[in-house]
């Protein structure tokens, strides 16, 4: 049972650097909360924070009640993997795990029996005597998040475990230590800037810009329903395409739909797999610029007569040719006015997993 409170936290480095900006979250007992942000936006920097590895300029963080704002990292119950695992190449397998322990004055059967089992929990059952240097990256990592699950910590933080691996090692790392876990029900923040990592591993994401919260929610929410066209343009592929609405209609470029919302600017949200094309050779709204075939489907990349270039996902890429007129019929998911929603249409997306409009 462990629930970890961050309230109005703020870093402000020596060199004026706001990385963190008042920034508020309650990670449930048990629940996986992944930070996801472009480069920049404070993720590391929170984490860190949460670690003891950096100060909060202001702020309060606790564990179960517990004020851990200023406690040095090694007396908090938390317990962190780093990108670069930073193992000790001079010890095998074991001794890397009992180090903390021995520091800890454990005793030496209960290290044994704590140590084979976290090595078992992360596949590695028997590699105890094994150098580290003689262990595949993805070994190496999972000695790495054996090292910090045998202090049993309240908290589990994880800095971009697996960028330094490759997709398929990724994913399947992603997997295990999703099972884990949630078998040992431990709380965990995991920072990433890999969409697919967070929609596919966390219970709810934080999407951050410039040290702040952009949306809180659960990933199928991020994904059907971005509260802002920063979060829209961020998960999954999105077109934006800015309009002005006049009467209850949308125009850009003469393209032209109802939208009941008042009068002004507006951003529609369109995915390119809710965006019909047409193929015509009068009074065209776009011209292919592009097709990519992506063996399933294809990716048109269209040029509209304003020059906004958008991009439709088609079932079948011969269907449509550069220089091709064409009509569209985009389906928004949401319009958004001064950074935030104002219309939601309904439509939702087709494709479950945004890595498959990825272009
Ligand atoms: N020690 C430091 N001194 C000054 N500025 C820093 C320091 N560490 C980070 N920053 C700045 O704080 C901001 C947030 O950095 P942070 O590393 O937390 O972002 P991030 O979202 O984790 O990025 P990335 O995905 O690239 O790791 C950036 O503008 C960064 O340049």
């Amino acid at each position: 049972m462990s629930v970890l409170k961050i309230k109005d936290v703020s870093k402000i480095f020596p060199n004026g650097t706001t990385a963190v900006d008042s920034f508020s979250l309650d990670v449930a007992d048990g629940e996986l909360v992944c930070l996801l942000g472009p480069s920049g936006s404070g993720k590391s920097t929170l984490l860190r924070m949460v670690g003891g590895f950096e100060t909060p300029t202001s702020g309060l963080m606790t564990i179960d009640g517990e004020d851990i704002t200023r406690v040095p990292p090694e007396k908090r119950p938390t317990g962190m993997v780093f990108q670069s695992h930073a193992l000790w190449t001079h010890m095998n397998v074991f001794k890397n795990l009992a180090f903390g322990l021995k520091l800890r004055k454990v005793p030496a059967d209960e290290i044994k029996r704590r140590v084979e089992g976290v090595l078992e929990l992360v596949g590695l059952g028997g590699y105890g005597t094994r150098s580290v240097t003689q262990l595949s990256g993805g070994q190496q990592q999972r000695v790495a998040l054996a090292r910090s699950l045998v202090l049993e910590p309240k908290i589990l933080l994880l800095d971009e475990p697996f960028a330094s691996l490759d997709q398929h090692l990724r994913e399947r790392l992603r997997e295990e230590v999703r099972d884990i876990q949630q078998r040992l029900k431990i709380t965990t923040l995991f920072v990433t800037h890999g969409q697919d990592e967070a929609l596919s591993m966390a219970d709810r994401i934080v999407v951050m810009r410039d040290g702040k919260t952009e949306q809180i929610d659960r990933p199928d929410v991020v994904y059907r329903e971005p509260q802002t066209p920063f979060v829209a343009g961020f998960i999954g592929t999105m077109n934006l395409i800015e309009g002005v609405v006049s009467n209850g209609v949308f125009s850009k470029a003469g393209y032209a739909t109802p939208l009941p919302v008042s009068d002004g600017p507006v951003t529609l949200a369109v995915r390119p797999e809710s965006l019909d094309l047409s193929a015509v050779s009068q009074g065209s709204q776009g011209k292919v610029h592009r097709v990519t075939d992506y063996g399933t489907h294809g990716m048109v990349d269209l040029e509209l007569l304003d020059g906004t270039r958008v991009k439709a996902m088609v079932p079948h890429p011969d269907l449509f040719k550069p220089g091709q007129g064409v009509t569209l019929a985009p389906k928004a998911i949401a319009a958004y006015r001064d950074g935030r929603v104002i219309h939601r249409t309904g439509v939702v997306a087709t494709t479950a997993h945004p890595a498959l409009v990825d272009a």
